[in-house]
């Protein structure tokens, strides 16, 4: 697998970060500071050079600076034995994405460039709450084995959208509904099938990082639930039996906008059941997996970005984080409020010796020298 590190970074008028410009490590990197100081600004920001993406936003205008008109993030990145130049620029509405200089031909071009995989230690939401969390990770991974998927993702959000506004606006017999079902199967089947594949990628890579991270006799299974049929005569039918409820719920009740991925523990359902150590375990599995598929699917070391490694860490999850940590062999950034934490002698012995810390304060990064 070839090595891939951010080399540069400029930052301007990014939310609290008016202006940061870092030369980051090839491997470890970490950014302390008190809260609401910009730590996890910082990361947003590497998330979107890399991957055209916000993590806590779809709308561009609101990581822009308050007060200021646009923004931009500056990456130079470094690929095996090549270099290049991601550049994002934001403002109310719009975001320009450049590869050295030039608009890449499509969205999905740019968005499995640079591999990133963001993880909040902390946060279980994404084995524990509902499933869009679980989708959107289906969609991350299903983009780098079908980058087509993207598009498609967005025609069928579009086909539902209009099926909907035809019920709601010219009623169950409408004329335009049965061209906007059709729309909404052909869509809806080819994001199934890009679920399903990474799913089963996904889930493949997920049995063997478990049982490293949890007890050996834990069975953990992992599997597409699409919420349609996959045949595309049985989905139309059902769409159609469906429109007076969808009209009544104002929403498709059936459709990929409701798949999930299914997970259990010794043959039952984890939601509800699983305790929460059980849930933690699965959670730093999914992610494994992640940087395992769409790292694989590139044939590149993702960029880690862990946010909030802090003081609510006990002995248990600490241990397992940094026995995940033991194991990424590629560029990573980690934030956290408790530097001391982050012990050196858990780390790697090529991260610890490749170690650089950042102090964070009020929007200003700046390298520390002192050894923690
Ligand atoms: N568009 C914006 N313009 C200016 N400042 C912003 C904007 N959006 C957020 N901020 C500021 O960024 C700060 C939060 O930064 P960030 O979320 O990176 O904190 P953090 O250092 O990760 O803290 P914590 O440890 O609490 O997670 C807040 O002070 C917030 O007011």
């Amino acid at each position: 697998m070839k090595s891939l590190h951010i080399e540069e970074i400029s930052v301007r008028h990014f939310r609290n970060l008016a202006r940061v410009d870092l030369r980051p490590s090839p491997r470890f990197n970490v950014v302390y500071g008190d809260n609401g100081q910009g730590k996890t600004n910082l990361l947003e920001a590497i998330y979107l050079a890399a991957t055209s993406r916000s993590f806590r936003t779809v709308k561009p205008g609101e990581s822009v600076e308050h007060g200021a008109d646009t923004a931009s993030v500056r990456t130079v990145l470094s690929e095996g034995e090549l270099r290049r130049e991601q550049t994002v620029g934001l403002r109310a509405g719009q975001r320009l994405l450049k590869i050295d200089g030039k608009r890449p031909a499509t969205a999905a071009e740019y968005a499995i460039r640079t591999p990133a995989v963001l993880f909040h230690p902390g946060d279980l939401s994404l084995s524990m709450g509902a499933g869009s969390e679980r989708r959107r990770l289906l969609d991350r991974v299903a983009l780098y084995l079908l980058p087509a998927s993207l598009g498609e993702t967005l025609s069928y959000a579009r086909a539902v959208r209009e099926r909907q506004r035809a019920l709601e606006m010219r009623g169950t017999e409408a004329r335009d509904l049965e061209q906007w079902e059709e729309l909404v199967v052909r869509h809806g089947l080819a994001v199934m099938a890009a679920r399903r594949l990474a799913a089963a990628d996904l889930a493949a890579s997920m049995s063997i990082a478990f049982t490293r991270i949890a007890a050996p006799d834990l069975v953990l299974s992992v599997e597409y639930a699409p919420s349609a049929p996959d045949d595309a005569e049985a989905y139309r039918r059902e769409l159609e039996r469906n429109r007076r409820v969808d009209l009544k719920r104002r929403g498709a009740s059936i459709g990929p906008h409701r798949d999930d991925l299914a997970l259990g523990l010794q043959g039952h359902r984890m939601r509800g059941t699983a305790s929460q150590g059980q849930h933690r375990a699965v959670v730093l599995a999914l992610k494994a997996a992640e940087m395992d598929v769409i790292g694989g699917a590139r044939g590149v070391r993702p960029i880690l970005l862990l946010d909030d490694v802090s003081s609510e860490l006990d002995r248990e999850r600490t241990a397992s984080l940094f026995s995940f940590l033991r194991e990424q062999q590629g560029q990573v950034f980690l934030t956290t409020t408790r530097r001391e934490l982050i012990e050196t002698e858990k780390l790697p012995d090529a991260a610890t010796r490749e170690r650089l810390d950042f102090a964070v304060s009020k929007g200003v990064i700046s390298p520390s020298d002192e050894a923690s």
